[in-house]
């Protein structure tokens, strides 16, 4: 059934690589294809620096690639310039890990969440212009007097939902949330994430949710891809990440996951993983184990996994 849903982003192998030619080369994203459906949370997991960042940006076309496609709404948006580019950045949106670092402290709230409207020209006359942010605050569940006021006079999950505010102030489709709880207290996270769940109902959205860490991503992802050294090793849906994970990067992940209750938590064994076993040099591809649940391996490895996942 999945196979009909609308896909809205989708990678088709893309390499990006950063100071080409130079020493320090480095690829950050290695052959990746992956694609997210329309109005679903996509959650991209992986430990620092595996190239989950460098996804989202290459997505907004803040950096060029290499080699492959980027297709967004069916159309490859890789070497698109000039106008095309501008409306392709009214669709496309990203919100901040450090609220605290993403606003720019000395601007009003108003004119924070204005820039986008203000840049495309969505509002006729300064009227509609302040309409725009009225309405864009009570969506975050931010009210009006907020609008004179500065980043600093608001709390960590305040100041998030600005950046929100800020990013929905163009009309996006799709959104990339680059670890946009991790900075706030756990308290404040769920309501944040619920605020994204409730807004992404109200306006359609299509999330790109990245977090390094699962337990993060658990309730707020429809599917979920596991990163390392550039490369996604799996893809499948939350629960087929979750509760049936093949790739041994993903068990050890979970495995670091401390467990809710005292008792589990006593018997949880964290599993170690050795990453050197993905650099024997034998081409692995992302193969389907089961409906909709992909695992990069060679052809042996996937009947293996098949084995393992019909047991
Ligand atoms: N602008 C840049 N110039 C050079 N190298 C970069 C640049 N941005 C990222 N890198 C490198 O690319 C690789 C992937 O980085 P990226 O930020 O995408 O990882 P990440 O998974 O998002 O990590 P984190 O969770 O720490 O944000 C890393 O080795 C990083 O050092």
């Amino acid at each position: 059934m999945t196979e009909e849903r609308k896909k809205l982003v989708e990678f088709k192998g893309v390499d990006l690589v950063f100071n080409k030619g130079k020493k320090n080369v480095n690829k950050a994203i290695n052959d990746v294809s992956f694609h997210i459906y329309e109005g679903e949370t996509f959650g991209l997991v992986g430990e620092s620096g595996s190239g989950k960042t460098t996804i989202g940006r290459a997505i907004l076309k803040l950096y060029d690639i290499h080699k492959g496609e980027i297709h967004f709404n069916g159309k490859d948006v890789s070497k698109i310039k000039g106008t095309e580019l501008k409306k392709f950045r009214e669709k496309v949106q990203m919100i901040f890990q450090d609220p605290q670092a993403s606003l720019n402290g000395r601007m009003r709230v108003k004119d924070i969440i204005a820039e986008g409207i203000d840049v495309n020209g969505l509002a006729k006359t300064p009227e509609e212009r302040t309409e725009k942010v009225k309405e864009l605050l009570q969506l975050v569940g931010l009210n009006q007097d907020h609008m004179t006021r500065y980043p600093h006079e608001f709390s960590g999950g305040q100041r998030q939902r600005i950046g929100i505010a800020r990013a929905l102030a163009v009309n996006p489709k799709f959104i990339v949330a680059d670890e946009p709880i991790s900075a706030l207290d756990v308290s404040i996270q769920a309501q944040v994430v619920n605020l994204m769940r409730d807004i992404q109902e109200k306006e359609g959205l299509t999330y790109l949710f990245i977090a390094h860490d699962l337990s993060m991503v658990k309730y707020i992802s429809d599917r979920i891809g596991v990163m390392h050294w550039g490369k996604i090793l799996e893809v499948g849906t939350s629960d087929q990440v979750y509760n049936h994970a093949l790739h041994p990067y993903t068990k050890s992940l979970l495995s670091a996951i401390p467990a809710p209750d005292p008792i589990s938590e006593r018997s949880r064994v964290p599993q170690s993983y050795d990453p050197t076993a993905e650099l024997d040099g034998q081409p692995r591809e992302l193969r389907e184990i089961t409906p909709g649940h992909f695992v990069l391996s060679t052809e042996e490895e996937a009947a293996e996994y098949k084995k393992i996942a019909t047991a």
